[in-house]
Order: C-alpha cells, then structure tokens, then sequence
C-alpha cells in the first residue's frame, strides 16, 4: 500500500479514537447518576430472586450477550452465578417468531414467555426506534418489570415510553458506532457497580 493512503488510514483510525474519547467524556457528565440507580435496581432484582432479560439488535444483540455472559459468569472478580440472559442467543425462537409471527416479535414474546414481576429488561437501541425492542418493553411493562434502556440520538421512541421508575441510559451521540462504544462503558460500569454491592 502507498504512503499516502496509509497515512490517511491512520488519520482516519486516530479520529475514530478522539470522536469516541469525546463522546465518553461528554456522557461522563451526563450518565454516572442513572447509572448508579441501575444498579442499584439490578442489584436489588437480583437479591430478591429477579432476573435480568437483554436484548438489542446487530451489536447491540453483542452487547446483550457480552453483559449477561458478564453476569452469568464474572466480570472482573469471583462471585456467584447471577440470573441474567439475553434473549438474542435461541435461533429456532427467533427464527419461529420471526417465521410466524414477525420480526417485531421476536423479543417481546420472549419476554412474556419468561418475564416476571420484578425481573429487569435491558433493552438495549441505539437509535431508540428499534420495534422489536420497543415491543418488548412494551410487553415487559404491562408485567410490572422495570426498564433499563440504552439509546442514543434521543432515546428514540423508547425515551417516550419510560416512566420515572425505569432508568435512561441515552449516549450523547447520533453516530451508531459512537453509542455502542458508550454503551459498552455504560454496561461495564453496571457489572463493576453490582460487584462492588455484592463483594465489598
Ligand atoms: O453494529 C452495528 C453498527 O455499528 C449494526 O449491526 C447495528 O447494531 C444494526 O444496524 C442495528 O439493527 C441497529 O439497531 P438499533 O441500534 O437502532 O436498535
Ligand atoms: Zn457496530
């Protein structure tokens, strides 16, 4: 490869690092509040016998995955197994929802299936307008299980559909790539904060 285009490359990879960096900085002004309520509200599921249910689309279906793995098996110090699962992970669910009913279904039938009072659903969309998970919100509140979202833009539809006791994580950004990075800050700072309740 010339020069020049290398060059341009590493400008472009440098970039990416300070838009993400800036975006970080501005939803540490922002977030650290809602999410100490998070886990709070995480912790206490947890303690009372709840569950936490995760979903998302695309990488947020990742981020879904890579938090209730973090619950399930650790974060970053021993404890015990903590009742977490994403509802993107079982292919002949979604694929018979989606086969049969549709694919704005796929997590909200999910959710009524194996949602209960007290449990916690993590929806997680980026643009906040995602309808599947906007529909398992939907199916969760009529359950009595609170919300945690992760949005951008925002919040999307999702921020319209939130009451005072769910929690509002809304990164500071209208670029997809720019909410996922924050998101995963967001997700990893809510495993430290429900170690630190459960461990210390
Ligand atoms: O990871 C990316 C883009 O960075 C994509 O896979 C992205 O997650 C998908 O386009 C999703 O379908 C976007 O949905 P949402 O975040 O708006 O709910
Ligand atoms: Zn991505």
């Amino acid at each position: 490869m010339d020069k020049d285009t290398l060059e341009r490359l590493s400008a472009r990879a440098s970039q990416h690092f300070l838009d993400s960096i800036a975006v970080k900085q501005a939803a540490e002004k922002m977030l650290p509040e809602q999410v100490a309520h998070g886990i709070v509200a995480i912790t206490e599921c947890l303690r009372a016998g709840g569950k936490v249910m995760a979903c998302g689309n695309g990488g947020s279906a990742a981020d879904a995955q890579h938090f209730a793995a973090e619950l399930i098996g650790r974060f970053e110090r021993e404890r015990q197994e903590l009742a977490a699962i994403a509802l993107t992970t079982d292919t002949s669910i979604l694929t018979a929802i989606g086969n049969d009913y549709s694919y704005d279904e796929i997590f909200s039938k999910q959710v009524r299936g194996l949602g209960k009072q007290g449990d916690i659903l993590l929806g997680i969309s980026t643009s906040g307008n995602s309808k599947n998970v906007v529909q398992a919100i939907e199916a969760a509140k009529k359950l009595g299980i609170k919300i945690i979202a992760l949005t951008g833009n925002d919040g999307g539809k999702i921020a319209g559909l939130l009451d005072a006791g769910d929690i509002h994580l809304c990164a500071p950004s209208t670029r997809t790539a720019r909410i996922q990075e924050t998101h995963l800050v967001l997700l990893h700072a809510i495993c430290d904060g429900v170690d630190h309740l459960l461990l210390d």
